[in-house]
């Protein structure tokens, strides 16, 4: 099989004397789905952003798409990255927020339409017109000129999501994507997550969302206490756990979410 696209060895991260993440390892293949699941607290989030430099790694390794996260090695030595470096590997990572995020002055197309055209350079006509079609895709081509107070929360998570791809990066990481949203609303960002993974895109997620999870991942990831406690597919860790604390959770998450 060919290099992951992200590879993640050994990674710990700390904040202050609290070690939140001790030692994770992943892999993640080019067109695979994979959902991180685990207890509040477990360091899902955190593993997330570190992919991202949102967070910077105390020991171990990431690299996504063959280029170290945060490193580079230059005269035989690994030295850490500037902001500007950073800014630039981030810029193939489309990353959704729970809270969407979405700067408030601005319409849905132009959400969309800013970081092309800022970051990338693409002509303002260029990226409108990408912005019109992914703004489609997501279902929102009637609310292109809405303000986000204007639109749901599914909607403004939906531009977010529209907004991650217009830059077209190689990986999307999801944190928690649904969590802030009411109940009635999930299912319509989960259903444009669907079809995003039906198209090959590669994608993290770190979810609340059991049957997402079952349905769509290749991999599952269940983590507790900063460590990754099992790992499969999904017939396996969430059908079939071998651990007690996995099947403890997933029975409280499908308790949860049956009510
Ligand atoms: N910036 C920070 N400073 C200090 N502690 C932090 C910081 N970010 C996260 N933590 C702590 O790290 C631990 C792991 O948090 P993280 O958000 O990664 O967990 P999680 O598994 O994503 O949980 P949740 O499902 O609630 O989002 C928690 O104890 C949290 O309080």
């Amino acid at each position: 099989m060919s290099e992951p696209l992200v590879k993640a060895r050994n990674v710990h991260k700390n904040f202050g004397h609290v070690e939140v993440l001790k030692g994770i390892d992943l892999d993640v293949h080019a067109g695979q789905v994979v959902c991180l699941l685990g207890p509040s607290g477990s360091g899902k989030t955190t593993f997330l952003r570190c992919i991202n430099s949102l967070e910077r790694i105390d020991a171990g390794r990431i690299w996504v798409d063959g280029d170290l996260v945060g490193l580079a090695e230059r005269d035989g030595r690994l030295h850490r990255l500037t902001d500007k470096e950073i800014a630039r590997q981030r810029r193939d990572i489309g990353m959704v927020f729970q809270r969407f995020n979405l700067f408030p002055h601005m319409s849905a197309l132009e959400n969309v339409v800013e970081a092309p055209v800022k970051v990338r350079g693409v002509s303002r006509a260029d990226a409108r017109r990408r912005a019109t079609e992914l703004l489609e895709r997501v279902g929102l081509a009637d609310r292109a000129q809405n303000y986000p107070a204007q639109l749901s929360g599914g909607q403004q998570q939906r531009v977010a999501i529209a907004r991650a791809l217009a830059m077209q990066p190689k990986l999307m990481l999801f944190d928690e994507p649904t969590s802030a949203l009411d109940p009635e609303l999930v299912g319509e960002v989960l259903a444009v997550m669907r079809e995003l993974a039906a198209d090959g895109t590669t994608m993290v997620v770190v979810t609340h969302e059991v049957a997402f999870a079952r349905d769509v991942a290749d991999q599952v990831v269940f983590m507790d206490g900063g460590v990754v406690v099992e790992r499969g597919a999904p017939a396996d860790v969430i059908g079939n756990p071998r651990e007690e604390r996995t099947r403890a959770f997933l029975a409280r998450m499908l308790k949860d979410q049956a009510e």
